[in-house]
């Protein structure tokens, strides 16, 4: 796994925001004194050595409280408990660093990425509904059509810029961010995880659901299932080794194969999210191994 840049495992004086506030209407008010120096908004003078930024944005504030069992009838007390204890192993070692989650349309961004915000007790965000909010239409296969897929590109990089400064987030980022990479720029301010996910089961799950709401497989003809893996595979054959610049890889195929299991359909998000902090850990090891020798790992 290629690793664009380390991360120190010194514990660092974070200097960006947190989610300081929360609004009635489900959003989280962040807030910073930007050092001098950086960007500010359009038409912003500069002058002032620091001045405070506001961001809103919707999230939904994930605290454990028992919602991993309740979330996914198949994750036993047992794994439930695994899975909080992984969380509380790393958590010290994020540091309160963001984490990205990485990976094709369906690959489960959303739903692991929940389950980590919640062991975590870090906040959820859609990359995807960021930019919807942004631009100010109401889905992604809107402004692919009243705009297009380079206009949503440019949004969705200066959304994940402005998540590069923050922390405590956990995000599920759109499917192609990858290609770009400033994206990987901005993500590589946090942790990335990969969720690599075979294309068959990818398909089935997009099928289950239908392509409407995922413009770059919708409009062709067939059925659900081949539609869908016709396209994802035309996708992953252009993106690559894209995603590969993750700092982990959690790869369903090496869990099922773990696990005894044929089929990757069997593992539940609580055994992929429990994979994710595993994968996670090793690479904060390995990599203040290589940049740190002096860390002490002992919490690991
Ligand atoms: N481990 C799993 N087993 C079975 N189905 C799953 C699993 N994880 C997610 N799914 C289902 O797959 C679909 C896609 O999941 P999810 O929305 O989490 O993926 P995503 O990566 O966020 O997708 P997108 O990038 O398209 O928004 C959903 O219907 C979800 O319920
Ligand atoms: O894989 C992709 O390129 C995309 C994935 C979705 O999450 C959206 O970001 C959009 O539909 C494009």
């Amino acid at each position: 796994m290629e690793a664009i840049s380390g991360l120190s495992l010194r514990p660092c004086p974070w200097t960006g925001p947190v989610a300081d506030r929360r609004i009635s209407d489900g959003s989280v008010s962040f807030s910073r004194v930007r050092p001098v120096g950086m960007r500010g908004p359009k038409g912003s003078s500069g002058s002032n050595r620091s001045r405070r930024v506001e961001m809103k944005i919707s999230c939904c504030q994930s605290r454990n409280n028992g919602a991993v069992g309740r979330q996914n009838p198949r994750t036993s007390k047992d794994e439930a408990l695994l899975l909080q204890s992984k969380a509380n192993e790393v958590a010290p070692y994020l540091n309160d660093r963001c984490v990205y989650l990485v990976g094709m349309m369906g690959s489960g961004k959303t739903t692991v990425g929940t389950i980590l915000a919640g062991v975590l007790a870090y906040s959820f965000l859609d990359s995807d509904k960021l930019v919807e909010q942004s631009v100010g239409v109401s889905s992604v296969a809107e402004i692919f059509k009243e705009h297009s897929e380079a206009f949503f590109r440019d949004n969705e990089s200066k959304v994940l810029e402005n998540l590069s400064t923050m922390r405590r987030l956990v995000v599920a980022t759109g499917g192609g961010a990858v290609i770009r990479p400033i994206n990987w720029r901005y993500m590589k301010q946090g942790l990335t995880i990969w969720l690599d996910v075979p294309l068959e089961a990818l398909a089935r799950r997009i099928a289950a659901v239908g392509t409407a709401s995922r413009p770059l497989l919708h409009g062709e003809s067939g059925d659900p299932y081949t539609k869908a893996f016709m396209r994802l595979s035309a996708l992953a054959e252009q993106r690559g080794t894209a995603y590969a610049n993750a700092d982990a890889k959690v790869s369903l195929e090496n869990i099922a194969a773990k696990q005894g299991h044929t089929d990757v359909s069997a593992l539940t998000p609580t055994t992929i999210a429990i994979e994710s902090l595993e994968q996670v850990k090793s690479f904060l090891i390995e990599n203040s191994t290589v940049k740190n020798s002096t860390f002490n790992l002992k919490g690991l």
